[in-house]
């Protein structure tokens, strides 16, 4: 791994869908600053599920977010791909964002006038490029090929999502970031969008991150970062707990003994 000066992009990272390094980023709130991310470093396996768990506040989504080139670092840097996104200005920047990072947010973001076939094309609509992936395959691939016509009040909360996750894989990104992608469903909806994204995985070799709140979610995943107070407390893998429950109870463990002040879920 590089050093966190380093200037130059090891072949390791090349091959890495992801690396971060010493993220920095506050905000202003009123007269006050508040320091989102610490100095986080992390990296992420080709065709690795992670999920980023941390009680309200502890800057999951602001990690997410820049990962995905939507806000950037005051210091450290993003490399997709062997890519420094951090050094890459509009237009460079959007182009990339659209090639490489597929975006799931818990609010499905679908548009309200156009059927599912038109909203997962929507990034190749709106100029980006089409993947190896066809929107008919997409479509089967989710488990949606009779709803290609259907517009989105005429679909189910998780079906909605479904098509979102299609639609963020329409131009074959090398990365699916997805923030609490089931915090507006039911336990059984949810586990289904938590089964689509390990298949896509499993089968398409996908590489996908995951915000959450909940252990039933992160189980799904290979290893989980956890933040506390902007900074990564600890990570973990998967394949050591039974079940979900098992997760939670050392998750909660983690984060209490960590010191006072967490706010545990
Ligand atoms: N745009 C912003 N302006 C000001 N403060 C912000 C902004 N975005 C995030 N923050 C603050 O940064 C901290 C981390 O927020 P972030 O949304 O990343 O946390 P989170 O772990 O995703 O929380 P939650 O689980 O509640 O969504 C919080 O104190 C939040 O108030």
């Amino acid at each position: 791994m590089p050093s966190l000066q380093s200037t130059t992009v090891s072949s390791d990272a090349e091959s890495q869908p992801l690396l971060i390094e010493n993220l920095t980023k506050s905000f202003a709130q009123g007269d006050k600053r508040i320091l989102a991310l610490n100095g986080v470093s992390a990296e992420v396996n080709q065709s690795e599920f992670v999920a980023i768990m941390g009680a309200s506040g502890s800057g999951k989504s602001t990690l997410l977010n820049l990962m995905a080139g939507i806000t950037q670092p005051d210091q450290g840097r993003v490399l997709i791909d062997g890519t420094e996104i951090t050094s890459l200005r509009d237009p460079a920047l959007t182009r990339f964002r659209r090639r490489k990072i597929g975006l799931v947010f818990q609010s499905f973001n679908l548009i309200p006038t156009l059927t599912a076939r038109d909203n997962i094309l929507l990034p190749v609509l709106a100029g980006g490029e089409q993947g190896p992936l066809s929107v008919n395959e997409l479509l089967e691939r989710i488990g949606l090929q009779d709803r290609a016509t259907h517009r989105p009040d005429a679909l189910s909360g998780g079906e909605q999502q479904r098509i979102a996750i299609a639609r963020a894989l329409i131009s074959d990104p090398a990365l699916l970031l997805a923030d609490e992608p089931t915090g507006s469903l039911d336990s059984v909806t949810s586990q289904t969008i938590c089964r689509l994204m390990k298949e896509l995985r499993d089968d398409l070799g996908r590489t996908v991150i995951v915000v959450t709140h909940e252990p039933d979610v992160a189980m799904w995943a290979d290893r989980v970062i956890v933040l506390r107070d902007g900074q990564k407390l600890t990570e973990f893998e998967t394949k050591q707990f039974p079940d979900a429950q098992a997760l939670a109870a050392f998750y909660q463990e983690t984060v209490l003994s960590s010191g006072s002040g967490a706010e545990i879920l």
